[in-house]
């Protein structure tokens, strides 16, 4: 069952900068979705609408069936959000300033659940500092257990690892896998592609206010697992041989290059009877080249065919 459903949902800031053009996505319940984007794209805008702090101008979303804008509060109540800054109290214990974000959503004090949520989070030793005591890392973590506070049931990460050293992020991955185990479904940015990999069951692709794809990961590591070999033929050929048909060449470089792809998680690639059959069909090879697909390449092809688009 989807426990955040959007529709169409779009941001026009008071300036006229159109920052979300009619963003459509369901997200289950228990999923973790990585939203990947360049600087700009509108990711921290999604978040923002759907956690009620920046109101859209057009298109609904609902969590939990609650629309964000009707029964707001009901639909806050369901969500917590860590967000890219780290905005702490210097003074305040990290026990207090998690039981005061419980406090602010009219729940009643519960020491179990506080103490439940500061052991997850490795932050229980730890509770009797004031925050400006601890390392940017672990700031870090008492702004996801405020945000666990109240138990939401979808939490939203704001680039988690924004700034944070690889030792950390890997924490911050066993951490959101822990929650997801718990039932929370996530929803997180990033600009890193690896962290999508590492993390995620669906990827979104957002860009320019636009949502590109969203595709479950395993699905996009299957693309992944997709080579190309390029032959670079010494003298350029008008069409791909008929013998060639079952292939499935493509012409390249004006019939200088016949490129030929295939899984690489297939038994056999096909190479060797291919280049039996090239030099069946009399053609001479020049060169040949490998190349692999990523989700980076499928990442920056997509986020510069639509800047392509906007130059035109
Ligand atoms: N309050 C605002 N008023 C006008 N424009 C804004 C406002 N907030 C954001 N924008 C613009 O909206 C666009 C999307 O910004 P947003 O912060 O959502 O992007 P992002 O994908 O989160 O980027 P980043 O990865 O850099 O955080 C940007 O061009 C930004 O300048």
């Amino acid at each position: 069952m989807a426990i955040v459903e959007i529709n169409d949902l779009q941001k026009t800031y008071d300036g006229g900068f159109q920052a979300l053009k009619g963003v459509s996505l369901e997200i289950g319940e228990g999923e973790i979705l990585a939203l990947l984007g360049p600087n700009g794209a509108g990711k921290t805008t999604l978040i923002s609408v759907l956690c009620g702090l920046v109101s859209p101008t057009g298109g609904q979303a609902r969590i939990g069936g609650y629309d964000i804008v009707s029964d707001y509060r009901k639909a806050r109540q369901l969500v917590g959000l860590v967000p890219q800054e780290i905005s702490l109290e210097p003074f305040t214990k990290v026990i207090d300033a998690v039981r005061f974000s419980r406090g602010l959503f009219g729940l009643e004090r519960d020491e179990a659940k506080i103490e439940h949520i500061l052991k997850q989070l490795s932050l229980w030793d730890k509770r009797n500092n004031r925050t400006m005591q601890l390392s940017g890392g672990m700031k870090r973590r008492v702004l996801i257990a405020k945000a666990l506070a109240h138990e939401p049931r979808v939490l939203f990460l704001d680039e988690p690892s924004a700034g944070v050293d690889v030792e950390l992020r890997r924490d911050m991955w066993e951490l959101v896998a822990k929650l997801k185990a718990d039932g929370v479904t996530i929803i997180l940015t990033t600009h890193y592609i690896e962290e999508a990999e590492a993390i995620a069951d669906r990827i979104g692709v957002i860009n320019k206010g636009a949502l590109l794809l969203v595709e479950d990961k395993a699905a996009l590591m299957e693309r992944m697992g997709r080579k190309e070999l390029r032959i670079s033929l010494r003298a350029p050929v008008g069409a791909v041989p008929d013998a060639l048909s079952r292939y499935g060449l493509e012409l390249a470089d004006e019939g200088g290059t016949l490129v030929y792809t295939y899984d690489t998680k297939g038994e056999a690639t096909g190479i060797t009877a291919l280049l039996a059959d090239l030099a069946a069909a009399g053609l001479k090879l020049a060169d040949l080249k490998t190349t692999q697909s990523s989700l980076e390449d499928i990442f920056v092809g997509l986020t510069t065919e639509t800047s392509g688009e906007d130059a035109a």
